[in-house]
C-alpha cells in the first residue's frame, strides 16, 4: 500500500489533464486576442506538446513501451524548444532550429537506446533531465536580457517565468545530478518514492506556471499596442490630437511649477489639395508620411510632433523660447520638404510659431495664437515662418 498520497502516476496524469486546460486556455487567448502576439501561437503549440508528452508519460505500462517512453519524451523536451522559439519570436527574433534540433534527435535516440538497448532509466533520466536543464537555462538566460522596467505587466510576465525556468533548471539539474551519481535501483519515472514523486510534481507545476508567465506577457503586449493605438495616428505614427492636448496640459502644468517656458509650432503644408489632386492621395499620404519622419529627425530628443488633423502638424518644444524655437521652425521649414530620390513631389510648409504666455489661460489659447500665426503665413505667402507676439497678462 502507498505511504504517500500522491504517487507520481496520479501526479503526471493530473499535470496531463491540467496542462491541456491550459492548452486549451492558451489557445482560446490566441483566438480570442485582438491583436496579434507575436509568438503566442509557438507557445500554444508548445503547451498541446507538453500535454501530449505528459499524458504519454503518465500511461506507461498501460500502452506500448514505445510510445509511453521514446514518445513521450520527445514530445515533452520538443516542448520546451518550441517555448524557447516562442519566446525569441515575441521579442522579434529566430530561433536557430538547426543546433537545437539535433540535441533532440540525439536526446531521442538515446532514450529509445536505454529503453530497449540497453535499459537503464538512470541514463535515460540524465540524458532527459540534462536536456531539459540546458534548453531551462538557456531561455531564462534569454529573458533576462530584454528589458522589463518600463511596463509593469511586462516585467511581471517576465519576472514570472524566468523564475519558473530557474526552478524547473534547478529540478532538472538536481534530478540529472543525483540519477548521474546515485544508483537508481529498479526506479521508473513513475516509481513510488519521495523523490519522483517531488521531481515530477516540480515539473508538472512548473510547466503551468511557465504558460500563466507567457499568458501575462502576452496580455501586456496586448494592452500595450492597444495603449499605443489609441495615442497615435495610424497613418504617420506621431501623437494624435487627443495625445497632443495631454503633452500641452503637462507643459502647461510644468510652467506653472516651474516657470519653464516651452514654444507650439503649427505647421500646415501648402496646396496639400493640388498634391492630392494632380498625383493621388496615396502619394499626398507619402507626403505626409515623409514630412513626419523628417520633422522626427530634425527635432531635438525631448520635442513633441503630433498630427493635429489633415495635413496640420503641431511640434511641442519644452524649455524653449520663442528666438531658439524660430531657429528650428526654420530648419523644418527648409530641410523637412527635402525629399532627394524619393520620387514625391515637390512640396512646402507653412509655420505658425508662438510661446506660451502668462495672457493663455489654456492649452487651446496657445494653439489659437500659433494657428493666427499660421494663418499669417499663409497669407503672406506661404512656404515661411511667421511667429505670435507675447500675450502677457492685462497687454
Ligand atoms: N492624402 C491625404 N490627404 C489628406 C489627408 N488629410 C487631409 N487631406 C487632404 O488635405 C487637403 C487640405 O486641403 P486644404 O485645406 O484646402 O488646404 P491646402 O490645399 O493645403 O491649401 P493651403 O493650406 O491653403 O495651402 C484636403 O484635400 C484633404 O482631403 C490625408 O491623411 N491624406
Amino acid at each position: 500500500m502507498s505511504t504517500y498520497a500522491l504517487d507520481p502516476r496520479t501526479t503526471v496524469l493530473i499535470g496531463s489533464i491540467t496542462s491541456g486546460l491550459m492548452a486549451m486556455v492558451l489557445t482560446l487567448l490566441a483566438r480570442a486576442t485582438p491583436l496579434p502576439v507575436p509568438g503566442l501561437r509557438t507557445w500554444v503549440a508548445g503547451a498541446w506538446l507538453v500535454f501530449a508528452g505528459m499524458l504519454l508519460l503518465g500511461l506507461r505500462d498501460w500502452i506500448s513501451h514505445l510510445a509511453t517512453v521514446t514518445l513521450g519524451n520527445a514530445a515533452f523536451v520538443l516542448a520546451y524548444i518550441v517555448w524557447l522559439a516562442g519566446t525569441r519570436r515575441h521579442f522579434g527574433e529566430r530561433l536557430r532550429w538547426g543546433p537545437w534540433l539535433l540535441a533532440w534527435l540525439a536526446m531521442v535516440a538515446a532514450v529509445t537506446w536505454f529503453a530497449y538497448g540497453q535499459p537503464s532509466y538512470r541514463m535515460r533520466l540524465v540524458v532527459v533531465a540534462g536536456l531539459c536543464c540546458f534548453i531551462s537555462v538557456h531561455h531564462a538566460l534569454l529573458l533576462l536580457r530584454y528589458p522589463q522596467a518600463e511596463r509593469f505587466g511586462r516585467a511581471l510576465g517576465i519576472t514570472l517565468t524566468t523564475s519558473w525556468l530557474a526552478v524547473l533548471t534547478t529540478v532538472y539539474a538536481a534530478r540529472g545530478v543525483h540519477a548521474a551519481l546515485f544508483p537508481q535501483g529498479d526506479s521508473g519515472l513513475l516509481t513510488q518514492d519521495a523523490i519522483q514523486i517531488v521531481y515530477t510534481g516540480s515539473f508538472t507545476v512548473c510547466n503551468l506556471l511557465l504558460v500563466i508567465g507567457f499568458a501575462t506577457m502576452a496580455s501586456d503586449h496586448v494592452r500595450a499596442r492597444i495603449e499605443e493605438q489609441a495615442i497615435r495616428d495610424p497613418l504617420t505614427g506621431t501623437l494624435n490630437r487627443q495625445a497632443l492636448l495631454e503633452c500641452l496640459g503637462r507643459e502647461r502644468a510644468n510652467h506653472g511649477r516651474t516657470g519653464q517656458p516651452f514654444c507650439v509650432a503649427m505647421l500646415d503644408v501648402d496646396h496639400f489639395k493640388k498634391i492630392n489632386d494632380s498625383h493621388g492621395h496615396p502619394v499626398g499620404d507619402r507626403v505626409l508620411v515623409h514630412l513626419c519622419r523628417r520633422m522626427a529627425a530634425l527635432v531635438r530628443p525631448h520635442d513633441v510632433v503630433a498630427r493635429y488633423g489633415g495635413e496640420e502638424f503641431v511640434v511641442v518644444m519644452p524649455h524653449t523660447r520663442l528666438p531658439e524655437a524660430a531657429l528650428v521652425a526654420e530648419r523644418i521649414l527648409v530641410e523637412a520638404v527635402q525629399a532627394d530620390g524619393l520620387a514625391l513631389p515637390a512640396f512646402t510648409v507653412s509655420i505658425g510659431l508662438a510661446e506660451w504666455s502668462t495672457g493663455d489661460a489654456t492649452e487651446q489659447d496657445v494653439i489659437a495664437r500659433a494657428d493666427a500665426a499660421l494663418y499669417q503665413a499663409k497669407a503672406r505667402g506661404r512656404n515661411r515662418l511667421e511667429r505670435a507676439a507675447l500675450r502677457l497678462v492685462n497687454a
